[in-house]
């Protein structure tokens, strides 16, 4: 069997960053930045006022209290500035540029508030409340690397520096596809030995939540010709496919009949438990890189999580490797097949203990449910007693 560690890298040297693309700003929420993005100004742009209050030379106010002439007022924005000079004040609002002269701002706290003259009861040495020119960011410099996934805060800074449009690596458009002759859309009735199809709805979730575009098409039954028609229709929207089902040693596996002769997908065994069939490769011109997940709830979305998001992340141009583990204590012991790395469900604990929950089975999706974190247990280990340092994925 092939290790879980030989199949992840099978897929991530295959998958690829997309190619960059220049987006509205408004659109670029959760990709991942492809160029380097640099303040074409400082930031703040001029010495700017962090208070309201009043602009004055600190020599000024040097014995307090002090009453001197206000003979301006500059809100932000305002570009028509007076002089302060000696003896001067100026009312002067948070934003608004310090006027020539200033060297210092009085919170309109520590005074009278007046508008025609102001009585200044606290002192302050130069430079109180004063905001500085390039503080934040210096003409020229690097505010954003490539690479950096584009959140609010980033998406806000890229704006801070005047630009509409940025380069960008695009959320993958995501294709997928559920296959079983057994399956039913939920809110449909259900007829004799038939389920209704969770798998989609699971997995779309899972490719939205990891940054990429998630679309889930129509499930098909249990015949390889209409599941590749199916495939064709969709590959036209899809930067990868996603399967579920079909793939194991049964007489009707459609996903393995169809992909299996085309020579560029590869049905194989991993030592995991769940998710030990896989396939994995490429299809159609574009050589679209496709996930053929087992069909067991749980060992579809421990698949996602062990092999696809990691994949995902990398076409996202994010750094991409196995999922990261912490240490966990496990109340309870563990059992696991010998050679199979296991990913047990369990509920993570504030402590740092890690339970089993109810249900280790791989049609056990109600217990999956339950589960915050899966339990690593090693290929070489079979069993695993209470109080045991162990190794979680948090879900
Ligand atoms: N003789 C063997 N039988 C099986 C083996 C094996 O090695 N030898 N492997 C088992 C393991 S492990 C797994 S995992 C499954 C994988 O099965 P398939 O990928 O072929 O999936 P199906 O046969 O289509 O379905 C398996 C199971 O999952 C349910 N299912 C499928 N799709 C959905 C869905 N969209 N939503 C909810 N549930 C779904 C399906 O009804 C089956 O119960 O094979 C074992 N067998
Ligand atoms: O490996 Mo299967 O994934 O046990 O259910
Ligand atoms: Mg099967």
């Amino acid at each position: 069997m092939k290790s879980v560690d030989a199949h992840l890298a099978d897929i991530l040297a295959t998958v690829r960053p997309l190619a960059p693309l220049e987006l509205e700003l408004e659109r670029a929420l959760g990709t991942t930045l492809a160029e380097e993005v640099t303040a074409p100004l400082p930031l703040p742009p001029f010495d700017n006022s962090a208070m309201d209050g009043y602009a004055v030379r600190a020599a000024d106010i040097a014995e307090v209290p002090v009453t001197l002439p206000v003979i301006d007022d500059v809100a932000a924005g305002s570009d028509e500035l007076r002089a302060v000079g000696p003896g001067h004040a100026v009312r002067i609002m948070t934003g608004a540029p310090v006027p020539a002269g200033a060297d210092t701002v009085v919170p309109v706290e520590w005074t009278d508030g007046g508008t025609a003259s102001v009585t200044i009861e606290r002192t302050t040495g130069p430079g109180n409340a004063i905001r500085r020119a390039g503080e934040d960011v210096q003409a020229g410099e690097v505010v954003l690397a490539p690479g950096t996934a584009i959140g609010p805060a980033q998406l806000g800074i890229i704006a801070g520096v005047g630009r509409r449009r940025v380069w960008v690596r695009p959320r993958p458009r995501v294709v997928v596809l559920a296959t079983g002759a057994e399956l039913v859309e939920p809110g449909l009735p259900l007829g004799p030995g038939q389920i209704w199809d969770s798998n989609s709805f699971t997995l779309t979730a899972a490719v939205r939540e990891t940054g990429a575009e998630g679309f889930r098409a129509d499930t098909v039954g249990d015949d390889p010709a209409a599941f590749l028609d199916q495939l064709d229709a969709q590959l036209v929207r899809a930067d990868a496919v996603i399967t579920s089902g079909g793939v194991s040693m049964g007489a009707y596996e459609p996903v393995k009949e169809a992909l299996g002769p085309l020579g560029t997908v590869r049905f194989e065994k991993v030592a995991m438990q769940p998710g030990m069939p896989q396939g994995f490769g490429v299809v159609g011109e574009d050589r679209v890189p496709i996930f053929a997940l087992p069909g067991n709830p749980v060992s579809s979305y421990v698949s996602f999580m062990l092999f696809v998001r990691p994949a995902l992340r990398k076409m996202c141009g994010l750094p991409a490797g196995p999922p990261e583990t912490e240490t966990a204590h496990v109340i309870g012991a563990l059992r696991s097949p010998q050679g199979r790395r296991s990913f047990l469900r369990g509920t993570l604990a504030s402590d740092g203990t890690v339970s089993p929950v109810r249900g280790q089975g791989s049609h056990q999706l109600a217990a999956l449910a339950s589960a915050n974190a899966l339990i690593v247990v090693p290929e070489d280990v079979t069993e695993v007693p209470s109080g045991t340092a162990v190794e979680v994925i948090r879900l």
